[in-house]
């Protein structure tokens, strides 16, 4: 037996940042032990459920609720009339609206809450819905954006003003009633000389079309008032559990203390858990009025139709170039469908999100973007849906440019991407519309991702593959998508970034105990992205434990400090960055530590791994083990006992991953059927904690990817009704549809990131969109398709080889 350990295998044994670490969550999982918000059965707990409109766009001339009272199990039934006097009818959205939480009225899209029903179970719920006799008056409906700002059909009568004019919004001056807000960034007139005066100019409308998150819990909530201790418990879905505790008092006015908000176990969040939905006032409000605990849980429809949508974003746009492909300008006019109420989730200073990030991975000298905000008969929201605040419609954007602008002038897209990067030396970079890139080596990566793919030889196979199908030799295309993406993430600095007023900052608190081990807990929480086991590694790279001996707490208002949740890949960015400060603190006290029971000044030891070593005399050291104990059971003159820190960190600016993507697709142009051959995704997120981790957020991100390009939609008809509100009509990939991902990795360390770590959940899902589209593009490039919508299913497909004359 050997006496000593090895540097490295000490090194091994804590577990800390760069291994792949199992999740030490999927045990429970795995094992049907999750404790997710629909496990929890409190005593006499009741059941709510709500009365929705059928129609898009009404009168409610009156809710009689009088025979749903009679229906056995129903208790009580809420509606707009009840919740006035408490002024809980409307609510605040995270956008700066405000929303009904029951018809007002009127009802605004189909499936919007009209009156809230409360049973004791699901099922008579269910029933007492069906005997509430709502009395509508069908108005005409809007569900076309550019429409909407023509027509005299006013949505939000609300917002008119007393002379039936439009006062400003939230968000500056309206133009019209069922315009929302203009954001500008950029220089207009300055890209509009460039543009007039340029050799190339290509000019598309590229529309994002709305899609919806649709994760595999749906969104639900336990509410519970404690009426003998004044204090409010409420269970929930929620991907900002203090966010969500801060709304709940200012709406309530119950005081912030006295209400303790629990996110469990979270089945998938992917930015629909963000926001607050009028479930969650109504559980609170019967709980207050029933003195039970009242769950409300939504079904498959009720989360399709009415909880937060994505994108819908119509993007007009211009770039401009000079003969040789260098790009001189950019300009972009978007139309943001909202819906029927504001109720985006971005920093409130970006009421369009990040959507400037729209010049993408190139040096582009003038840019210019305006967004127009506008009401339609459409369910709510505007959730990144894996795409932090509107970055896969602004990488969406700028990759579908390149390819029309590659058209334009008859050049290689990759060519032509190689020739506009940012090269490594511009870092940190400026952009036009104002961001500064922290860190970047494009040429690399995508040199990189070239070589990989062997990309001439897939273009020399391509145009054999069009040669044979003029020919009539073959009925299959190839197509060959490009993306090369910049991802802008974790939200952010406090100076301007907040939502409601609250600064984006997080944090972290960690308590070391006697024996060596240690709790730390975050104003984050998990759904699914392993932060119970990421975290740890951190920790025990920074303050020299084993990660198995770390415990990580996130979701408990009443116990974690407070934090703005995850989102929009800000975990890693921000509260991991927390996390990494406060395991400095300890250490910096543990040195103190162990230069009082090693008896030198604090200078003479320095750390190594796991321990405190005396400068120069490595046999003379103490463990973190040993001063974890020591700090509990010895008087060191100067210092408290224990071994505790919290650090709420304020980050200095966001990170900016990247990557570059490419997806090879045979196309069959006489049934519209694609089969992915090869995606290659390389990823660059600086700092790597957990490369499995990083692979299966790359792989889930990846397939929501190929779900929104190839087929996810939620789709209207002209009256307003949901045509996708199943999942036989919405699509969710499964194994069948999802092919091979082959994953690469460089390292671009963050440089004002503690660790160097930049976020990567939402990158796939950023960069895949644009690489599997471009894929169909490209396939039919040579056969002049210059643009054309997604999602591109099997029919729209076949649809553009019919229209481009290829069926002969
Ligand atoms: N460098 C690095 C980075 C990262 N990482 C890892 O990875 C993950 C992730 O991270 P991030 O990026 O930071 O993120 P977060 O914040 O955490 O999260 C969030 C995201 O996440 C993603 N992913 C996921 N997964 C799962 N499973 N589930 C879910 O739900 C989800 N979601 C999605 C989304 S959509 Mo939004 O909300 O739209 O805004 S945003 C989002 C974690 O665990 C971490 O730790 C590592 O390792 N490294
Ligand atoms: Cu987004």
């Amino acid at each position: 037996m050997k006496d000593e350990v090895t540097r490295e295998e000490r090194v091994d044994a804590l577990g800390g940042m760069g291994c792949k670490r199992k999740r030490v969550e999927d045990a429970r999982f795995t094992q049907g032990k999750g404790n997710y918000v629909d496990d929890l059965k409190l005593d006499g707990m009741l059941f709510g459920d709500f009365v929705r409109s059928p129609y898009a766009h009404a009168r409610v001339k009156s809710v009689d609720s009088s025979a749903a009272m009679e229906v056995p199990g129903v208790l009580a039934v809420l509606t707009a009339a009840d919740l006035e006097p408490l002024g809980l009818h409307w609510m605040p959205t995270l956008a700066g609206d405000k929303m009904m939480v029951l018809a007002d009225g009127k009802v605004l899209y189909q499936g919007q809450e009209v009156a809230f029903v409360v049973a004791t179970d699901r099922y008579a719920a269910a029933d007492g819905i069906e005997s509430v006799e709502v009395e509508y008056e069908e108005l005409p409906v809007l569900v076309d954006p550019f429409e909407a700002l023509q027509s005299d059909v006013v949505l939000r009568e609300d917002l008119l003003g007393a002379d039936g004019g439009t006062p400003d919004g939230a968000h500056g001056p309206r133009n019209h009633p069922n315009h929302i807000f203009t954001w500008e960034a950029g220089d207009k007139d300055a890209t509009e000389q460039v543009i007039g005066a340029a050799d190339v100019v290509a000019e598309e409308m590229v529309y994002y079309h709305r899609t919806h998150p649709c994760p595999l819990e749906t969104c639900g909530c336990v509410a519970s008032m404690d009426k003998v201790n004044g204090k409010l418990t409420l269970w929930g879905t929620f991907q900002a559990p203090h966010a969500i505790r801060t709304v709940v008092s200012l709406i309530s006015g119950i005081e912030e203390h006295n209400i303790r908000v629990i996110s469990p176990d979270i089945g998938g969040g992917f930015g629909n858990k963000v926001g607050a939905y009028p479930g969650y006032v109504c559980s609170v409000v019967a709980s207050i009025v029933t003195g039970k605990p009242v769950k409300w849980i939504e079904d498959r429809m009720d989360n399709l139709m009415t909880t937060a949508f994505a994108r819908d974003y119509w993007m007009q746009g211009k770039i401009a170039a000079t003969k040789e492909g260098k790009i001189t300008g950019l300009w972009c006019h978007t139309t943001a469908d909202h819906g029927g109420f504001d109720a985006c989730a971005d920093p409130t200073k970006f009421p369009a999100g990040f959507m400037n990030i729209c010049t993408g991975s190139y040096d582009i000298p003038t840019a210019y973007l305006a967004v127009d905000g506008v009401y339609t008969n459409k369910a709510p929201g505007g959730v990144a849906y894996r795409c932090s605040f509107r970055v896969t419609e602004a990488a969406y954007f700028i990759e579908r440019m390149i390819e029309v602008l590659a058209i334009e002038l008859g050049m290689d897209a990759a060519e032509l991407r190689r020739i506009n990067f940012i090269k490594a030396e511009q870092f940190p970079y400026q952009s036009a519309l104002g961001w500064e890139y922290d860190s970047g080596d494009y040429h690399t990566a995508w040199g990189k991702a070239m070589a990989a793919v062997g990309y001439d030889d897939l273009r020399a196979e391509q145009a054999q593959r069009v040669a044979d199908f003029k020919a009539g030799k073959t009925r299959k295309l190839l197509g060959i998508g490009l993306c090369h993406f910049t991802e802008i993430v974790g939200a952010g600095p406090v100076k301007n970034c907040d939502i409601l007023g609250l600064g984006m900052f997080d944090s972290c608190e960690i308590r070391i105990h006697p024996t060596g081990s240690a709790i730390a807990r975050l104003g984050t929480i998990s759904q699914g992205q392993g932060h119970a086991t990421t975290f740890a590694q951190i920790l025990a790279t920074e303050i020299g434990l084993p990660a198995d001996s770390i415990t990580i707490e996130e979701g408990d208002t009443d116990t974690a400090p407070y934090g703005l949740g995850t989102y929009g890949s800000r975990s890693t960015p921000v509260a991991g960055a927390a996390t990494a400060m406060a395991g400095r603190k300890i250490r910096a006290k543990a040195q103190m530590i162990a230069a009082y029971l090693l008896e030198v000044h604090d200078g003479d030891v320095e750390f190594d791994v796991d321990r405190f070593v005396v400068k120069g005399a490595p046999e003379r050291f103490k463990t973190m083990k040993e001063i974890a104990f020591a700090s509990y059971n010895q008087a060191i003159p100067g210092l408290e006992p224990g071994l505790e820190a919290v650090s709420y960190y304020d980050p200095p600016n966001m990170t900016y991953p990247f990557g570059a993507y490419v997806c090879v697709m045979e196309i069959d142009v006489d049934t519209g059927e694609h089969e992915i051959r090869q995606f290659y995704a390389l990823d660059d997120c600086g700092t790597r904690i957990n490369p499995m981790i990083i692979e299966g957020q790359v792989h889930g991100g990846l397939t929501e990817a190929l779900a929104i390009a190839m087929g996810q939609e939620i789709a209207y008809d002209e009256m307003g009704n949901v045509k996708t509100a199943t999942l036989m009509d919405f699509f969710l990939p499964t194994a069948v549809e999802t092919p091979h991902y082959t994953t690469d990795h460089t390292v671009t360390p963050s440089p004002h990131h503690p660790i160097g770590a930049k976020g990567v959940g939402e990158s796939p899902n950023v960069g895949g969109v644009p690489a599997f589209s471009n894929a169909v593009h490209d396939a039919f490039r040579a056969f002049g398709l210059r643009q054309s919508h997604m999602p591109h299913d099997h029919w729209r497909i076949w649809k553009i080889a019919n229209e481009l004359g290829l069926h002969g």
